[in-house]
């Protein structure tokens, strides 16, 4: 991802996430549902991560994605055995300056039961995030303050049960006309 953006390797990996990099795996089993149409399988939300690695059931779809303007996407299941799919989370689009973007997705409950294992890969709890110097710069003002990794984790699950945005929980996006005005 680094590399699309011109930069090394290290940009993001090394420089900012740091190698002790913390992640965790979330196994989850979703069982048939009779009543799709009243229940999330797992309701609207970004990932609390750089980035989130999902190995889906081949043969059950049910994650959906939010494209602009509202609509929700199917995500098709046509990956070969052993692929992973690659989610962006909110920690690369507040390093990438929303460069790379965080989807909103959810799961869909359905008739037929669904497993996935999901890896996510988050920076080192004491670092800070915030966009990249190098991604910031006139015409592309800073987009989010600096936050703690941890004080972000922390605000996931309050965020998560309020059915919010983290960022925006946390107060996190730079309002954009009041940098607009100081020029930041
Ligand atoms: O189970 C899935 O397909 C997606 C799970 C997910 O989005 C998550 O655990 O954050
Ligand atoms: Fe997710």
């Amino acid at each position: 991802m680094a590399r699309t953006l011109g930069f090394d390797e290290e940009f993001f990996a090394g420089r900012r996430v740091g190698n002790k990099v913390a992640s965790y795996a979330r196994f989850t089993y979703y069982p048939p549902c009779p009543r799709p149409e009243l229940v999330y399988g797992l309701k609207p939300h970004t990932d609390n991560s750089v980035v989130t690695t999902l190995l889906l059931d081949r043969d059950v779809g049910g994650l959906q994605v939010l494209k602009d303007g509202g609509r929700w996407v199917d995500v098709p299941v046509r990956l070969r055995r052993g692929e992973l799919l690659v989610v962006v989370g909110d920690e690369m689009e507040i390093m990438s300056n929303a460069a790379f973007r965080a989807p909103t997705h959810r799961v869909v409950a359905g008739g037929r039961e669904r497993m996935s294992l999901v890896i996510f890969y988050q920076p080192e709890p004491n670092r800070d995030l915030e966009p990249a110097e190098e991604l910031v710069g006139e015409g592309r003002p800073a987009q989010y303050r600096r936050l703690n990794v941890k004080t972000f984790g922390d605000g996931f699950w309050d965020a998560f049960a309020r059915g919010e945005p983290t960022i925006d929980f946390l107060n996190a996006r730079v309002d954009k006309e009041a940098a607009a005005v100081s020029g930041a």
